[in-house]
C-alpha cells in the first residue's frame, strides 16, 4: 500500500502476539502510561512517521521515554508484535532507538561513541558532518553537530524504530532537509519513526499520522 507520500505502508503484513490479538507490524502502545503522562494507546506502522506536537511540558518526551522503556510505566509497547516486557531491555532498546533532545555522551571523545568506519562516514556525510568532527573533543562541538552525531550514533544500529525527540531543533534549513532524507531512507526501509516537533513546517513535510499532546494527553482527532 502506498500512503500520501508515495512511501509503502507495511500495514497488510501483521502478527499476532501470544496474548492474542493482531498487532500491524511496527510500533503498537498499549495502555501506556505514567504519574505524568497516558494513558496512551496508538499504532505506527512500520514505515511511516507519527508527529507529535504539544506545548513545552505537555509531556512529550515522557511518552518517548516511556516508549524506550527508560521512564517507569503502566502498559507495554510492541514492535512489529513482540512486546517490550518479554524481552530484555538491552534487546528492545537496540531496535527502537530513542534520540534525545539532549544527547547523552559518557566521554569527551567522539570515537568512544562512534568507531571511524565506511558506514559512519557515508551516514556522516549524509548529515552534513564534516569528517573532523571524528577527532574533535565532544564539549567543543556545536550542538547541530552532537545532534547529527547522535543519530549517526543511532542509525548504525540499523533501528526497527526511531524516537526522535526534536532532532533539527538546532539546524539550519538545508540541514534540517538533509536530516530528514535521512529519516525518509530509513522509513523506506520499514523502520517507523516518532517525530516531537515543535517545527510545524517539519511536522507537514513528515507526518503521515499526527497527534498533539497537551497536559498529558493526546487531544483532538487522528489526522
Ligand atoms: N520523573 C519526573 N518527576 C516529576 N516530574 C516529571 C518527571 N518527568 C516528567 N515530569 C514532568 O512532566 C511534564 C512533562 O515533561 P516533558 O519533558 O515530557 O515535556 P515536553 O512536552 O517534552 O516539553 P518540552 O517541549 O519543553 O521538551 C513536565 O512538567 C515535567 O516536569
Amino acid at each position: 500500500m502506498l500512503n500520501r507520500t508515495g512511501r509503502v505502508s507495511v500495514i497488510d503484513d501483521i502478527s499476532v502476539p501470544s496474548g492474542g490479538g493482531i498487532l500491524p507490524r511496527g510500533l503498537s502502545v498499549r495502555a501506556l502510561g505514567n504519574a505524568h503522562a497516558g494513558p496512551f494507546e496508538f499504532d505506527v506502522p512500520a514505515g511511516a512517521c507519527l508527529v507529535i506536537t504539544g506545548m513545552s511540558g505537555a509531556g512529550k518526551s515522557v511518552l518517548l521515554r516511556m516508549m524506550a522503556d527508560l521512564d517507569p510505566h503502566q502498559g507495554d509497547v510492541a514492535l512489529d508484535g513482540r512486546f517490550c516486557s518479554a524481552m530484555p531491555a538491552h534487546r528492545w532498546r537496540r531496535q527502537v532507538v530513542y534520540l534525545p533532545a539532549e544527547p547523552g555522551w559518557w566521554s569527551d571523545s567522539v570515537l568512544d561513541h562512534i568507531p571511524d568506519d565506511v558506514l559512519t562516514r557515508g551516514l556522516m556525510a549524509k548529515a552534513g558532518l564534516r569528517a573532523g568532527v571524528l577527532n574533535d573533543p565532544v564539549h567543543r562541538l556545536s550542538t547541530g553537530e552532537r545532534q547529527r552525531l547522535a543519530l549517526v550514533r543511532g542509525l548504525r544500529l540499523a533501528p526497527r524504530a526511531l524516537l526522535m525527540d526534536e532532532p533539527c531543533s538546532a539546524l539550519d534549513e538545508a540541514t534540517t532537509l538533509m536530516v530528514e532524507a535521512m529519516m525518509r531512507e530509513v522509513m523506506t526501509g520499514g523502520t517507523a519513526i516518532v517525530l516531537v516537533s515543535h517545527d510545524s513546517a517539519q511536522a507537514m513535510r513528515m507526518a503521515d499520522l499526527r497527534r498533539e499532546l497537551a497536559n498529558g494527553h493526546f487531544v483532538g482527532v487522528d489526522s
